[in-house]
């Protein structure tokens, strides 16, 4: 649904009932001989809704602030004669220069008691909730990536930022970040901007007015707890399902020149004895098909790109052969240094995700001397900095905190030997690519060919495919387990036709329905997360919320209230799309499909994780989705799901131009790519295929 639509939705006098507070009218390369082994990946074995109710605190709504005029109490709204908030906020495009408006007309919103919004002072005062409207949008367009406009943001990093609703139990309502939206989820210090569109990203150093330092806004003062101590908390895990050893049956496809042969065992991989002792403590007995595969691979040395489906262990494929080498290799105990050389640098797009990948490395290397740090925005910077100079041999990054680190002299590069890109389809796409390209460019950082570089994700689109090789050497191994790009089968997928003012009805029907069970709840927009989050705790349906507008501390509180079952319904963006494990998620729900099919795969492997199963479900807008219609159909048959006779009928029924079953936004990668385009990519100027769209999915702070 596009933003228009949106407003049409608010401004839809009938979808008053939903909110009863609000008034009506205001809502407004198997060519070259390579070798190509597809085999099994056991071949080788031989083998209702009251319950629901009365936790509107726990949604965390209700109370303790109110939101300028319309101050939202009680689990209310209670709008004033002023404010604007939902008829000028419910476009995610309030970014946009173009709209940008006098800022006095709104009522604005009022902080309750945030020290943090006291920094608002800095930046146009209070009782403004959106910079850019209120006039000091400095120039940043319409979304975080912004590529919607293909508009560079110049520095305006403190005008996009809105209230963040603020659902995480704490009995906060929306709060008033205007003062403080460095420290939240969607602030990006200068240096963490990642634009999109132009192909030019806006990544600065902190040199060049970066988080700290700068006077163009106030500094992050978040400093996240320290992860857990206790050896039970570091080793707790959930349950293999019960479909973990139909793993083995799922074709395994290894292409490139001389793969080392798939391992059977944990002990087969010859590691050392700490390592066992960490793989027996998390519980691990047996290898997913990617760990087959890819930790004899990586032991070899060899670069690799694996894809596999979600929840199938993808980050021990790489943490446990990396530790393995580094265990053998010997490495410099940590001690403190302000420059650390990392061994290792392992960057993902999201904070959240980069911090579980930390949590893996910390586990998998306990009891040894090798020390992992995670560095990400949103923190502050001095916290990273200290946490580096304390030893760092594993260093786990969002891209641009890590430029920004580098930038800083904190980090050397010249003892870099692994580098993993997480997700790397979205790592190499449009809006990180610049940045790992500047990575790889830095001064110190060792050729390709001097280093290991490993990118995993569960889909690779071809283009990607086709630009990694500049990141990779020539003869890199590709695994595929399954269809690349393909749909878990673990995850019981159901497509509804919803248009959209029949969504929200639908989705409180289908949440009392599911009950207690954890749900995570996907919309197009920021905006659009908070407003039906709000909409839930106002059904009394216990909800939180994570997007990219929400600091980071409530990005994390949310995740934290959402994975201990405290909010079982957690309404996100796309920003908790890929890599988030949370153990129990039973749901997905696609209230709004995202923009491409790689982005649906993601979000229903939110479920169905590690062997257990989970159910998805997806509303289908045939106003806004009839796009998806024909990869939906393919993913859907290719996961031996049901596929509605609508569904198909609207798929043959429309021309997507350019559909061949193989382009992004359509259908998947099926193979390595360099079997069909051997030399055939063709970069413009910016290092991107040509045929490489923006995302328009891609409305967030991830990093
Ligand atoms: N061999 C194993 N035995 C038991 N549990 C495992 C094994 N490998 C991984 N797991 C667990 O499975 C879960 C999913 O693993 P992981 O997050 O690495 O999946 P992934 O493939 O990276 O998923 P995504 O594509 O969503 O990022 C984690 O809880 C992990 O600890």
């Amino acid at each position: 649904m596009g933003d228009e639509d949106w407003e049409a939705e608010i401004i839809k006098p009938h979808m008053s009932s939903y909110v009863p507070v609000f008034e009506k009218d205001r809502y407004s390369s198997g060519a070259n001989g390579d070798t190509f082994n597809r085999t099994p990946a056991s071949s080788s074995d031989a083998g209702e809704s009251n319950k629901r109710e009365n936790t509107s605190t726990m949604g965390g709504f209700g109370v303790g602030k109110s939101f300028g005029n319309r101050g939202f109490s009680n689990n209310k709204f209670e709008e004033g004669d002023s404010s604007g908030f939902w008829r000028e906020s419910n476009n995610d495009c309030e970014d946009n220069q173009t709209r940008s408006r006098g800022f006095s007309k709104r009522g604005g919103y009022q902080d309750g008691n945030d020290s943090e919004a006291s920094g608002s002072s800095r930046r146009g005062g209070r009782g403004s909730f959106r910079g850019c409207h209120g006039g000091f949008g400095l120039g940043s367009p319409n979304s975080e990536y912004e590529q919607d406009e293909g508009t560079q943001r110049t520095g305006g990093l403190f005008g996009s930022r809105r209230p963040a609703l603020s659902g995480t139990g704490n009995g906060d309502t929306y709060q008033s970040r205007s003062g403080s939206g460095s420290g939240r989820g969607g602030y990006k210090g200068l240096n963490e901007e990642v634009v999109t569109g132009s192909g030019k990203n806006s990544w600065k150093s902190d040199a060049e007015g970066g988080e700290s330092g700068d006077t163009q806004g106030p500094k992050v003062t978040y400093i996240p707890p320290p992860p857990p101590e206790d050896e039970d908390s570091i080793f707790a895990h959930y349950q293999t399902g019960i479909n973990f050893d139909k793993y083995d049956t799922i074709l395994v496809e290894v292409s490139g020149h001389d793969a080392p042969p798939a391992i059977l065992t944990f002990e087969e991989a010859n590691l050392c004895q700490t390592l066992n002792n960490n793989i027996a403590k998390a519980g691990y007995t047996k290898l997913t098909p990617v760990q087959k595969y890819s930790i004899p691979i990586i032991l070899a040395g060899r670069d690799l790109m694996a894809c596999a489906q979600t929840g199938s262990g993808k980050t021990a494929a790489f943490l446990l052969p990396i530790l393995a080498h580094m265990m053998r290799d010997g490495i410099t105990a940590s001690r403190f240094k302000e420059l650390q050389e990392p061994g290792c640098i392992i960057v993902a797009p999201t904070r959240e995700l980069i911090n579980q990948i930390y949590l893996e490395a910390r586990k998998f290397s306990f009891g040894t001397c090798v020390r992992a740090v995670v560095i990400y925005g949103g923190t502050q910077l001095g916290h990273s900095i200290r946490q580096i100079v304390q030893g760092c041999n594993i260093l786990c990054a969002t891209p641009g905190r890590l430029m920004d680190i580098i930038g800083k002299e904190k980090i050397g590069l010249r003892q870099v030997k692994y580098l993993v890109l997480d997700e790397a389809d979205r790592m190499l796409d449009m809006g990180f690519g610049p940045e790992m390209k500047k990575l790889i460019s830095c001064p110190g950082m060792p050729s390709k060919e001097q280093r290991q570089t490993l990118m995993f994700s569960a889909t690779f689109p071809e283009e990607i495919q086709r630009l990694a090789g500049e990141f990779l050497k020539s003869n890199y191994l590709f695994v595929a387990v399954g269809q690349v790009g393909g749909a878990c089968r673990d995850v019981q997928q159901t497509i509804l036709q919803v248009g959209q003012y029949s969504k929200r009805e639908k989705l409180v029907e289908i949440l009392r329905n599911i009950g207690d069970e954890r749900t995570m709840v996907f919309v197009e927009t920021k905006k659009k997360a908070d407003f039906i989050a709000t909409f839930l705790c106002q059904e009394k349906i216990s909800t939180t919320s994570i997007h990219g507008d929400r600091e980071q501390r409530e990005r994390e509180q949310a995740l934290g209230d959402f994975r201990c079952g405290k909010c079982p319904v957690l309404v996100a963006t796309s920003v908790a799309a890929r890599g988030l494990d949370i153990e129990n998620v039973q749901h997905v729900i696609n209230f709004d499909l995202p923009s491409t099919i790689d982005e649906y795969v993601h979000r229903i492997g939110r479920t169905g994780r590690c062997g257990n199963t989970g159910r998805a479900i997806s509303f289908f807008d045939p106003e806004s989705d009839s796009h998806l219609a024909q990869p939906l159909v393919k993913v859907l048959s290719d996961a031996q799901q049901d596929v509605p006779a609508w569904l198909e009928e609207i798929a043959f029924s429309a021309y997507v131009p350019g559909f061949s079953g193989n382009a992004r936004g359509n259908v998947f990668a099926s193979v390595d790519t360099r079997k069909n385009y051997q030399g055939k990519s063709t970069l413009n100027t910016a290092g991107f295929s040509s045929s490489q769209a923006p995302n328009p999915v891609d409305d967030e702070s991830w990093d």
